[in-house]
């Protein structure tokens, strides 16, 4: 049931703050187009089109991480994606940013620097520290009201999310409103047979927090990625950790270890690990090695072996309902998407009830040659949505709600 406001609900004209989730993947420094671009165009696009002044709030990965990078290079994307200008001013609510604000005629569009490059930005507090926060109060006094089409961040208590809701006139955008009516129907529904959850990723520390969550509605959970190895590595294999300064596994296996042994203690019959897993070798090739074979990790796995795709198909073709929440490798490689391109087309191929869901994940859909309307759900949002399955509610709509 929609509670909150939509744009429909708005006046045309006025000056308006538009937080998008345009946080994408991010390869030797380049961002990569991908659905959320075409997704959120249209809530941008209906803005300018009814003669709105937008400044478009977004965040982009992790800092520490590479993908950590400005968004000058998502105002170009997105300027492609809605047919006009967009604007980039490289602050976030500097001097310049509220100078180029005041300059905003209808129709313009301006993007404003990464929100995660304000200290106010992070880490996690309560919305009604987050709308005391200078980054709120300086932006909130520019315009006339907020609009929060971020659904797939709405997870995160962050300034940007959280605290505009709280001192202005606030709006859901039209991505928010279809993402949000279509993952409440689908944590509402019930299935009669087997349920099965891939989960992978970079992101270990959201999906094991929401398998504990899932693991009375969910039969199989299918592993891979950088979460599958961490459970390889609960399990007694000598894999799980960084070699490199990538910093994928070690905090991670810090913050879950203790949950990630329960989990495989108490439901070791639901998850099924890899069998094998696949690397890069000397000559630049896929190779593959069992895991059992594994007497000491001494390089990076990418994705899992076809052993393993071998033992996932049967499960998926077999289940009524199948969720996909993170790759099971590193798929934007030819060479290391067996794990994920092999599950998507089993899924593809069975007429099981299906969502795909982050916004890395979901883009293996189109790279390897599938099509949107072969799934139930495409879904743009990664953390948000596993986490509307368990039917918790999410910060970022409940304060538009309130
Ligand atoms: N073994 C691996 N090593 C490195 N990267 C991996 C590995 N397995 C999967 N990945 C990466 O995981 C990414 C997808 O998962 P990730 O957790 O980042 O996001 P998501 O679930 O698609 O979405 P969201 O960011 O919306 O939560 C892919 O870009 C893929 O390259
Ligand atoms: O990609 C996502 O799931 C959202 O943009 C949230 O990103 P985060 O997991 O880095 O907070």
């Amino acid at each position: 049931m929609m509670t909150f406001q939509t744009l429909d609900d708005l006046d045309d004209g006025q000056r308006v703050l538009v937080r998008l989730d345009l946080n994408s993947p991010v390869e030797d420094g380049t961002v990569q187009d991908n659905r959320r671009f075409d997704r959120h165009a249209e809530t941008v696009k209906e803005l300018a089109d009814r003669g709105f002044e937008v400044a478009v709030l977004a965040h982009q990965g992790r800092p520490g991480r590479d993908d950590f990078v400005s968004l000058d290079q998502h105002a170009d994307i997105l300027a492609d994606h809605i047919d006009r200008d967009v604007d980039f001013v490289d602050e976030t609510y500097g001097p310049q940013a509220i100078h180029d604000i005041a300059d905003l005629d209808s129709g313009d569009v301006l993007v404003l620097e990464n929100t995660r490059m304000c200290d106010d930005e992070l880490p996690e507090e309560d919305p009604e520290v987050k709308a005391q926060t200078e980054f709120v109060k300086t932006l909130a006094g520019e315009f006339d009201a907020y609009i929060n089409d971020a659904y797939s961040a709405a997870h995160r208590s962050h300034a940007s999310l959280v605290g505009f809701p709280l001192v202005m006139d606030a709006y859901a955008g039209r991505v928010m409103e279809t993402e949000y009516e279509a993952n409440t129907a689908i944590a509402e529904k019930e299935f009669d047979g087997q349920v099965t959850m891939v989960v992978g990723g970079t992101k270990a520390t959201d999906v094991i927090d929401v398998m504990t969550h899932l693991d009375e509605k969910v039969d199989d959970f299918l592993l891979g990625g950088i979460a599958g190895e961490l459970f390889l590595r609960a399990a007694g294999h000598p894999v799980g950790y960084d070699i490199d300064d990538a910093n994928l596994y070690d905090e991670q296996w810090e913050a879950n270890s203790e949950k990630i042994e329960s989990m495989l203690e108490d439901h070791r019959d639901q998850i099924t690990l890899a069998v094998d897993l696949a690397y890069e070798d000397e000559n630049d090739d896929r190779a593959e090695q069992a895991v059992d074979d594994i007497d000491e990790k001494s390089v990076s796995y990418l994705d899992v072996g076809s052993e393993t795709l071998m033992e996932y198909s049967p499960i998926i073709r077999e289940s009524e309902a199948v969720f996909v929440k993170g790759a099971l490798g590193m798929f934007e490689d030819e060479r290391f998407s067996v794990g994920t391109a092999g599950v998507l087309e089993a899924i593809a191929d069975t007429d099981c009830f299906s969502v795909v869901g982050g916004g890395d994940t979901s883009r293996a859909i189109e790279m390897y040659g599938m099509e949107e309307d072969e799934f139930g759900h495409v879904s743009i949002a990664g953390g948000a949505y596993i986490r509307a399955l368990t039917g918790a509610q999410l910060v970022g709509v409940e304060v538009l709600q309130r």
